[in-house]
């Protein structure tokens, strides 16, 4: 049986196109952005993101990352505008991040390197649901923001404190209360492409929409992230540090800027 994917030697980045040829594909994900090749469009309108902390679930340790899950049977938790048109349910959020504080994010920009990316995952309301969307070229929106070394993250700590209980593959728990707009920077500012999912099955389905400022994390914060493990309960223990792709080509799409 084919190894499932992950991100080690013998099953990670490099060997996802053999099960999944997408990842070849015209609008792969991450990229590289570089700041003096994306054009300002003035047409570009502010997100508009409206959360309820009362749809947030449970948080989980799926063997990749680790994701707190929204109730998405409404539109109480939407992003709307930006460089989007209708109305997109928040489904999940997530991170990337590395073994060490020099990599971990998954976009980069001009080259640059954050330790942490945090993924915020809508599905866009004109399909019945995130598994009919995640197939469709307008179907997702993922906001992505990134994590640099800082002053310790009050709202992020509340997510690390549920860590104790998700360590292994497969655990997870509820987690109630809490709003995602408190992880988002206070400048909104964006670029905005045409991508994918950057983990198998790699849809190119992704409107990506990447904050430009950075959220703080505390190198403390960081070795938390890193506490968790890939592996379940009785296997050897491997630590889920690394969980990125790294960028792929960009293949002639126009990256555009949400400000001059
Ligand atoms: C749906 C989804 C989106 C991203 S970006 C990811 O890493 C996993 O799953
Ligand atoms: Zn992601």
């Amino acid at each position: 049986m084919a190894h499932a994917w992950g991100y080690a030697a013998n099953n990670g980045p490099d060997k996802w196109v053999s099960n999944f040829p997408i990842a070849d594909g015209p609008r792969q994900s991450p990229i590289d952005i570089l700041p003096g090749g994306a054009s300002y469009d003035s047409g570009l309108k502010p997100l508009r993101l409206k959360y309820d902390p009362s749809n947030c679930l449970e948080i989980l340790n799926n063997g990749h990352s680790f994701q707190v899950t929204f109730a998405d049977d409404s539109d109480s938790s939407t992003l709307k505008e930006g460089p989007i048109s209708g109305v997109y349910r928040l489904k999940q959020f997530h991170f990337h991040w590395g073994a060490s504080d020099d990599k971990g994010s998954e976009h980069t920009v001009a080259g640059t390197k954050y330790p942490a990316e945090l993924h915020l995952v809508h599905w866009n309301t004109k399909y019945p649901s995130f598994g009919e969307a995640a197939s469709k070229p307008d179907g997702l929106a993922v906001v992505g923001v990134f994590l640099k070394i800082g002053d310790a993250n009050p709202s992020l700590q509340k997510v690390l404190d549920a860590f104790n209980d998700i360590r292994a593959k497969g655990k997870q728990t509820s987690f109630a209360d809490f709003d995602p707009s408190t992880l988002l920077p206070g400048c909104l500012d964006y670029w905005t492409y045409d991508g994918s999912l950057t983990t198998p099955p790699l849809l190119e389905s992704v409107t990506w929409i990447v904050c430009k400022q950075p959220i703080s994390v505390s190198c403390q914060q960081m070795a938390k992230f890193r506490s968790l493990l890939f592996s379940a309960e009785g296997e050897p223990e491997c630590c889920m540090v690394d969980n990125y792709r790294p960028p792929q080509p960009l293949k002639g799409r126009p990256v555009r800027a949400s400000f001059q």
